[in-house]
């Protein structure tokens, strides 16, 4: 199978428990929840989303032949040491794409995997991080892993139903948009409420990390 691809760079997680991991992030092209399009935006069962997740053309993008190409230039953008190898597989919604044949790959060149996914479609089972972020108005069905991120404030959420999901870490995220300040103040108030809960900052935003 092919994959398309966005983009594909060496960072730091900026989210979640692993925040500050080095990490090769792969951006897979296309996504369930949106087109992408801002003309679709408004009408999208996700409306919020802080990414351009359309096309091949990003720095690092392309379409990949094969499970051993993109393998391969992850580990080229890695560089260097065959130790502590991790790569974080988000898009745009990297379900669509993520098979048997990335996942062996991936791991034959040692690398952990971690995913970034809506949970609309189940996670291969060979993903070695699951971080779940639920979108209201969509049918989550990927209900266990090892942290549920919510992105908040985020109206026609059921906070009561997602903790009966099983999860290892329970994330809220605030909503980056021109409330930034507001919502990162109603992300603090839900965790100060909610004890089970933890604030997580996007924190490559702050750095000026991609
Ligand atoms: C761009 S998404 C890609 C992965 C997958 N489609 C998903 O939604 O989880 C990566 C992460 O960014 C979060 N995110 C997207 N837009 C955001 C925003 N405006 N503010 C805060 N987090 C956002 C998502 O909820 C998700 O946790
Ligand atoms: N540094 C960094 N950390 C991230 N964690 C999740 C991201 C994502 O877009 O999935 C992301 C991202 O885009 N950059
Ligand atoms: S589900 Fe994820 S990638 Fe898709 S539009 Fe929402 S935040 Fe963006
Ligand atoms: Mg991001």
């Amino acid at each position: 199978m092919t994959y398309a691809v966005k983009e594909m760079f060496l960072t730091l997680q900026g989210e979640g428990v692993r925040a500050g991991r080095r990490a090769v992030f792969i951006r897979f092209a296309g996504c369930n929840l949106w087109s992408g399009r801002e003309k679709d935006r408004m009408t999208a069962v996700c409306q919020f989303c802080d990414t351009d997740f359309v096309g091949t053309d990003g720095d690092g993008g392309g379409k990949f032949i094969d499970a051993a190409a993109l393998a391969c230039a992850v580990a080229e953008k890695w560089g260097e040491g065959a130790r502590d190898r991790y790569t974080v597989l988000t898009g745009g919604e990297p379900m669509l794409q993520i098979d048997d044949a990335l996942i062996d790959a991936l791991h034959m060149l040692g690398f952990e995997i971690a995913i970034e996914s809506n949970g609309t479609l189940p996670v291969h089972p060979g993903v070695d991080w699951i971080c779940i972020s639920p979108k209201a108005g969509s049918a989550v069905v990927q209900r266990s892993g090892d942290e549920l991120k919510l992105v908040w404030p985020q109206p026609g959420s059921d906070v009561a139903d997602m903790e009966t999901w099983q999860f290892d870490n329970w994330l809220v995220q605030p909503l980056d948009d021109s409330n930034r300040v507001a919502n990162t103040q109603a992300a603090v108030d839900f965790v100060m409420e909610r004890p089970r809960w933890r604030l997580t900052l996007q924190g490559h935003k702050y750095l000026g990390l991609r």
